[in-house]
């Protein structure tokens, strides 16, 4: 079973395209990030998985349960956690009232180790927190209830590096006990860190699915060379070279041949630097950004008219 599957899922909001025609799935146990530009349909992605919002059509499930049934909904999201972009805490009461709350609805496996892990100042009303700590907060009743899958929808946005890190071990520590994580970004290297497997989405449709290995391994890597002698293109006429940039005694270019061919090559000058590094993750990704072909014209209209939005509640 799939944790996620979706089959041409739609949800346009009247004439305004949100998603169009997304088919994936993401396995038990993987971790799968979810990129694109702003209003590329990521956050409307999440909702309609979580059926806030009701497909316009196509379907989804969640740990194998149709999302458009109300009873099969409520049963998988016992098992799901859900981080919202702007968690909307209840803000007259405290922390500590908020996971009791969240307790008593979901169940408590383990909040005690989470609020040792993430630290929100529980004593205090949510109000006077700051975005951090709300966020902190908002991490910890996601994963209370010990969930098989989890929904988040740009999770580091205000948390400070220190924390990113620490959401990033987590989610490593996670995945090794089996959680399935699902989550929106567009902090590449934050992609690159954590995720098993990308979809990229634009304009509300799929333009790519990869693995994010050997999407950088396709991708070559990119080398910089400074040599005693003048340089020109013709000097790197060699199979793997992409994106040239020859100056007068220096070059970088991307680099998808056989590195015993460009060491051979480069022997023939004095070279005084050369760095060989990963593709910028920028690079990658920014020509789906741009380029991916788009399957219908952006305006397309929908085959059927929008359904009411479901009232949006934490999991
Ligand atoms: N409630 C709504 N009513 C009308 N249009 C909406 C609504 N929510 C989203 N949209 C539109 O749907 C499209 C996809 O938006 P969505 O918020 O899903 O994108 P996103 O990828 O999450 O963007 P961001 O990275 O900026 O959060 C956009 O054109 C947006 O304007």
């Amino acid at each position: 079973m799939s944790a996620i599957e979706t089959t041409g899922l739609t949800k346009y909001y009247g004439d305004t395209r949100g998603i169009d025609d997304l088919s994936f799935s993401v396995a038990e146990g993987e971790v799968f990030g979810f990129l694109g530009p702003n209003g590329a349909g990521k956050t409307t992605t999440i909702r309609t998985l979580l059926g806030f919002v009701a497909p316009t059509g196509g379907s989804a499930t969640l740990l194998g349960r149709d999302v458009t049934d109300e009873a099969a909904l409520v049963e998988a999201k016992r098992h799901v956690g859900y981080l919202p972009s702007n968690p909307g805490l209840d803000e007259g009461v405290t922390g500590r009232r908020l996971i009791r709350y969240h307790a008593a609805l979901k169940g408590d496996e383990r909040s005690d180790e989470l609020l040792e892990r993430f630290d929100p100042p529980v004593e205090r009303e949510v109000g006077d927190y700051s975005t951090g700590n709300k966020q902190k907060l908002a991490l910890v009743l996601a994963f209370m209830h010990d969930p098989d899958l989890v929904i988040m929808d740009e999770p580091t946005s205000g948390l400070d590096p220190l924390m990113q890190e620490r959401l990033y071990e987590f989610i490593e520590d996670e995945r090794s006990r089996g959680t399935t994580f699902f989550f929106s970004s567009h902090v590449l290297s934050e992609v690159r860190k954590v995720c098993d497997r990308v979809g990229i989405v634009r304009d509300g449709r799929l333009v790519a699915m990869e693995d994010v290995e050997e999407l950088l391994d396709r991708s070559g890597k990119r080398v910089r060379v400074a040599v005693e002698e003048a340089l020109d293109p013709a000097d790197f006429e060699i199979a793997g070279v992409h994106d040239l940039d020859a100056g007068d005694g220096d070059a970088s270019f991307m680099f998808t041949g056989e590195y015993d061919a460009l060491l051979d090559h480069l022997r023939e000058y004095t070279v005084r630097d050369l760095e060989i590094e990963e593709a910028p993750l920028e690079d990658v990704f920014m020509k789906f950004y741009d380029h991916a072909p788009a399957e219908r014209p952006a305006s397309s209209p929908p085959t059927e008219t929008a359904a009411s939005a479901g009232g949006e509640t934490d999991v």
